[in-house]
């Protein structure tokens, strides 16, 4: 039997709010009443230690967990991003929503500093795969640890003299975020984002069956699951935590169909980067697989482990194990290098 009222437990934060309610009007569309209930995470508690110092993971989804385990809620809401890949004992991902955008963006004033190669500049951002990229890209920059939910940096970086600031665009679209009239948003697409971002999971107990099935027939996107399935199975297979630069993106593209087929084809293509926290080495890999519309579905385990074992096979081949541990800490790089 399901509950009259489901409870939707979620992270306060507005972004966090917001990602709920769309987990709650998606109810609502089936006939379903919710009301959100708020349970604070020790991300949100403690918005001065830098993430990748905090040496746990799940920092933002380990309270809702112990909330549903508690039977205090019958759902969890989450940015995918922030969920480790082993999924608490007695918990499963139910559903993902259709995928938001993926791509990181630079807020800043002017941009004279962007154009020019030579031009010092510094930029904040409290994710080491954002930083490593930036400083890959732009070795001669200062990037700042920058911490607190969206509007906190915003705020931050609006008082201070950083060239600019690094966020989701996801995030930004979410919070339908202003800009102030001197201000530029301008999308990294040359940033590879991290292992499920802009996309949002619903979380369930795994014992309250109905409930899970409800989720899996009713929420899910089977594209947005089958790519970020991919990019996560990949992050487990490279043994990697949230706190460590690794990137993967994947994306499912029509393709023209066999001469001899009725069917629709697509490709799924397939991107991953390690980088190293000082981001003075980078290794990539692109594959791609083609499928038919119906194996979205039906070859979806099949070709998510398939993809992340060849990826992480190869980058691990290629050294990716030594890059990712070469300096631990970002604001201690390992003077060797
Ligand atoms: N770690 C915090 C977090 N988790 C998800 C998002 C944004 C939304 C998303 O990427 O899905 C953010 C903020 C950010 O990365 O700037």
């Amino acid at each position: 039997m399901m509950p009259e009222l489901l409870r939707i437990g979620t992270r306060n934060s507005e972004l966090a709010r917001w990602q709920a309610m769309q987990v709650q009007e998606l109810l609502a569309r089936q006939g379903l009443k919710s009301v959100l209930v708020p349970v604070e995470s020790l991300g949100d508690r403690d918005q001065h230690t830098p993430l990748y110092a905090m040496g746990v993971q799940g920092v933002f989804t380990r309270h809702l967990d112990q909330a549903l385990l508690a039977r205090d809620v019958d759902l969890a809401v989450h940015s995918l991003k922030d969920v480790p890949v082993q999924p608490a004992n007695g918990i499963c991902l139910a559903a993902v929503l259709p995928r938001g955008p993926v791509n990181d963006v630079l807020i800043c004033r002017e941009t004279a500093w962007l154009e020019d190669a030579r031009a010092q500049a510094t930029i904040a951002t409290g994710s080491i795969r954002r930083r490593a990229a930036w400083l890959h890209r732009y070795p001669h920059h200062r990037v700042m640890d920058l911490r607190g939910n969206i509007p906190t940096r915003l705020r931050k970086f609006r008082e201070s003299s950083w060239q600019g600031a690094l966020f989701a665009q996801a995030a930004l679209e979410r919070l339908a975020i202003s800009l102030q009239p001197d201000e530029k948003m301008i999308s990294l697409p040359w940033i590879i984002p991290a292992p499920g971002q802009g996309a949002i999971a619903v979380a369930v107990r795994e014992e309250d069956a109905e409930l899970r099935e409800f989720c899996a027939a009713r929420l899910n996107d089977p594209h947005t699951a089958l790519c970020v399935n991919m990019e996560r199975a990949f992050l487990q297979a490279m043994e990697g935590g949230c706190s460590t630069p690794i990137c993967a993106y994947a994306r499912i593209e029509a393709a023209l169909p066999a001469w001899e087929s009725t069917e629709e084809t697509f490709s799924v293509i397939f991107t991953a980067q390690v980088l190293s926290p000082d981001g003075s080495r980078k290794l990539d890999i692109e594959l791609k697989k083609n499928l038919q519309s119906r194996e979205i579905v039906s070859r979806a385990d099949g070709l998510i482990e398939e993809i992340a074992r060849e990826a992480a096979e190869n980058l691990l081949s290629r050294g990716a194990k030594n890059l990712l541990r070469s300096s631990h800490h970002p604001s201690n790089p390992n003077p060797n290098l």
